[in-house]
C-alpha cells in the first residue's frame, strides 16, 4: 500500500520543536529576528513573504519586513542588506527569489552575512555543505531530508535520483543525500534515456518544474517519491497545482509519495524558522552540536 507522505503534519511538528527552542532562547534575553526583504510584485513572492511573517509570529520569531519597488536598483537592495549585516538584533537575512531581472541574483546572495544567512544560498554555506561541515542549508532539500528520514529512517546505501540541478534544490538535495550515505545520481535536460536512470531509484526527487513530467515508467515499483514541483495549471477550466511527477500513475507504484499542495511545500517555510533559531543561537554562543 502507498502512503501520503504528510508535510503539514511534518511542518506542523517542526514548528513547534521551534517555538519550544525560541522559548528557551528567550528565558536567556535573546529573541530571535528575521529579516525578510522582497523586491517587485510578483503575487506568489508576496504570499510567500507573508505567510514567512505570518509562521514567525506563530513560533515567537521577531520579523522585519522590507519591501522595495521593482525598479529598485541592485544597489538600494545590497544597501538594506548591509544594514541588516551590521544589525546585532538581526539573527537570520533573507531575500524573496526571484529577484526583478535587472538585478543580479548572485551579487544580493553573496552580500548576505553568511552567519545570517538563513536560506543558506551564499557561496561559504553551499562550500561548507558539500563538504560536510555544519552549516546554514537550503530550506527546501533541508524539509525534504526531514520527510525522507521520517518516512524511511536511515537512508544509507540507498539509490537516489535527483531530477533537476538548480541552485535552489537539486544541487543542495544532491550534497545533503550524500551525506546521508546515499548513492546520487542527478538528472537534468541533458541526461540520456532519464527515465531508465530514473526507473533504477530507491528515492525520487523531482525538481525540475515542470507539470507531470515524471510519470509511470520513471519509477520503480516501491520506491519513494519527493515531488518539489509547483507548477499552476489550467484543467477543465480551473486552475490548480500540480508536481513534477504524475500522481495518479505513480500513486499505485511508490511505497511513499508527497502530494501537492501539502507535501514539500509547507516543509521550506518551518526549515527557515528552524534556520532561523540555528543561526540566532550561533551569533549568541549557544550554539548545539547540530548540523544540517
Ligand atoms: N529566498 C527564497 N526564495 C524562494 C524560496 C526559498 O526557499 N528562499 N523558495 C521558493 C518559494 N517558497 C519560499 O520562499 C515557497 C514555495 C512554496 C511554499 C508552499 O507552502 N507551497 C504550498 C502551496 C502554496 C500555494 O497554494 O501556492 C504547497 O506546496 O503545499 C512555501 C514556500 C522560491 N523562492
Amino acid at each position: 500500500m502507498s502512503t501520503l507522505i504528510d508535510g503539514k503534519a511534518t511542518s506542523a511538528r517542526v514548528l513547534a520543536e521551534v517555538a519550544a527552542d525560541v522559548g528557551a532562547l528567550k528565558a536567556r534575553g535573546i529573541e530571535p529576528a528575521l529579516a525578510v526583504v522582497l523586491v517587485g510584485d510578483d503575487p506568489a513572492s508576496h504570499v510567500y513573504v507573508r505567510n514567512k511573517v505570518l509562521r514567525a509570529g506563530e513560533v515567537g520569531i521577531r520579523s522585519l519586513e522590507y519591501r522595495l519597488p521593482a525598479e529598485a536598483s541592485a544597489e538600494e537592495v545590497l544597501e538594506v542588506v548591509a544594514g541588516l549585516n551590521a544589525d546585532a538584533a538581526v539573527h537570520g537575512i533573507l531575500v524573496q527569489l526571484p529577484l526583478p531581472k535587472h538585478i543580479d541574483e548572485v551579487r544580493v546572495l553573496q552580500a548576505i552575512d553568511p552567519v545570517k544567512d538563513v536560506d543558506g544560498f551564499h557561496s561559504e554555506n553551499v562550500g561548507g555543505l558539500s563538504q560536510g561541515r555544519p552549516v546554514l542549508t537550503p530550506c527546501t532539500p533541508a524539509g525534504c531530508m526531514r520527510l525522507l528520514h521520517d518516512t524511511l529512517g536511515d537512508l544509507s546505501g540507498k539509490h537516489a535520483v535527483v531530477v533537476g540541478r538548480s541552485n535552489i534544490v537539486g544541487k543542495p538535495m544532491a550534497a545533503l543525500l550524500l551525506a546521508a550515505d546515499c548513492s546520487v545520481s542527478v538528472l537534468h535536460s541533458r541526461s540520456v534515456e532519464p527515465e531508465k536512470l530514473c526507473a533504477q531509484a530507491d528515492i525520487v526527487v523531482a525538481a525540475v518544474g515542470r507539470p507531470r513530467m515524471i510519470g509511470a515508467s520513471w519509477i520503480k515499483p516501491g520506491a519513494v517519491v519527493i515531488d518539489v514541483g509547483i507548477n499552476r495549471i489550467e484543467e477543465n477550466g480551473r486552475s490548480r497545482l500540480v508536481g513534477d511527477v504524475d500522481f495518479d500513475a505513480a500513486l499505485p507504484l511508490v511505497s511513499a509519495i508527497t502530494p501537492v499542495p501539502g507535501g514539500v511545500g509547507p516543509m521550506t517555510i518551518a526549515m527557515l524558522m528552524h534556520n532561523t533559531v540555528l543561526a540566532a543561537r550561533q551569533q549568541t554562543g549557544q550554539a548545539s552540536q547540530e548540523a544540517h
